[in-house]
């Protein structure tokens, strides 16, 4: 008990003393340039490119309509069906439409995030700096304690599913309500519950179709990972803006762990993937969900869809935030290659069994690079 006391109020020291990106960038854009320990040009070279902002031609990216997918046509939904197969194989990555999530909900949703990253360090504090895995955490960069090279961003992460929390709750926090006429806390956990329902909605649509792209059946991803139970961690990213954009990096080349990510944005830009062996700009459709395909989507396919990396960059202008809901199986899942799309002699398995718990461990608690975290388990 005297332990875990001990380490929980080690790490939280160490956040106030490093400080929010977020009040760093006032100072920062006073004096026109960022601290050395923010260059990342100087430190990852090979990631940096020399040629951050020099991406490939604006390309089309694939776009997926959701409401196909309900057709009572099957030529159109095996036509959308065959438009994902080739966006996971091709891509890993793909923009959603006509998804029927409100616009409403996800600008409120944006705004419970921006009146989040509004309060002071000290108000800050609760959700600060403690376990990798718990329920609640903010910070800064993406994980402070082991990175040589800081991020200009800050985030929030609350788990959301299979229980769900909200950091208004439980009422000890309710002192983060702000002082206005109403009193209404900064952070509504019922519209944050409706976002978390209705985007776990779309995305087990998604994968039920992923599954039949696969030639599995329809419910195989559902059943077999387990998602009536599965994971979702909703994180909040800001990223303000910096006087010197060619050398900061908002996050940098990573893929994700789940199965599917889910991202919005207010309207500034600066997610990136990697397609082809090159950078390329993301700018999403009016309303539409920008989706990651994950590692465990690359593991249980054994290779087919793989994990795609994307990057966030910043810009000297306008403050960005990011909303990403991660889904992944349950938390206890031992993921494996489906044993149906293995074949010994032609298509071994290539990657390891490992429990989803564990694997979101070792990501989170390591520093952020590339698709270091999946090499542990490729075979
Ligand atoms: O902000 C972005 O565009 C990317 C965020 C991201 O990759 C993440 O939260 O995993
Ligand atoms: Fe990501």
């Amino acid at each position: 008990m005297a332990a875990a006391t001990a380490s929980v109020h080690v790490e939280t020291s160490l956040i106030p003393l490093m400080g929010y990106v977020k009040d760093l960038a006032t100072q920062s854009n006073k004096l026109g340039t960022i601290p050395s320990d923010y260059d990342y040009s100087t430190i990852r070279p090979e990631d940096y490119d020399t040629d951050q902002h020099v991406v490939a031609q604006e390309q089309v990216i694939p776009t997926i309509d959701f409401s196909l997918l309900a057709s009572n046509s099957p030529k159109q939904r095996s036509r959308v069906i065959q438009d994902l197969a080739n966006a996971c194989r091709d891509w890993g990555f793909f923009m959603v439409i006509n998804h029927g999530v409100p616009e409403k909900l996800r600008e409120d949703m944006l705004n419970a995030f921006q009146n989040f990253f509004d309060l002071t360090e000290e108000e800050k504090l609760e959700c600060a700096g403690k376990h990798v895995l718990d329920p609640i955490r903010c910070g800064t960069s993406f994980n402070a304690n082991v990175e040589k090279v800081f991020f200009w961003r800050d985030f929030l992460k609350v788990l959301v599913h299979p229980q769900f929390h909200s950091p208004s709750e439980p009422p000890n926090f309710s002192h983060f309500g702000r002082d206005t006429p109403t009193n209404f806390a900064y952070y509504n956990s019922e519209i944050s519950l409706e976002y978390c329902k209705r985007t776990r909605q779309v995305v087990r649509e998604l994968l039920k179709a992923i599954s039949e792209s696969l030639g599995l059946e329809e419910c195989y991803i559902d059943k077999v990972l387990e998602l009536e139970s599965g994971l979702q961690i909703l994180t909040g990213n800001l990223y303000p803006p910096c006087p010197q954009p060619e050398l900061a990096m908002g996050m940098p080349p990573h893929s994700d762990h789940g199965l599917l990510t889910l991202l919005i944005e207010n309207e500034i830009g600066g997610l990136q993937l990697k397609h082809n062996g090159k950078w390329i700009n993301v700018q999403a459709l009016p309303n539409s969900f920008l989706v990651n395909t994950g590692d465990h989507l690359e593991i249980l396919s054994n290779g087919k869809y793989k994990s795609v990396l994307h990057r966030a960059v910043v810009n000297s202008k306008a403050t960005r935030i990011s909303l990403a809901m991660a889904h992944g199986p349950c938390f206890d899942k031992i993921v494996t290659p489906a044993p149906e799309l293995v074949d010994c002699d032609k298509n071994p398995p290539a990657y390891l069994g490992m429990r989803y718990k564990e694997y979101l461990e070792l990501q989170q608690s390591n520093p952020l690079n590339g698709k270091s975290c999946l090499d542990r388990v490729r075979l």
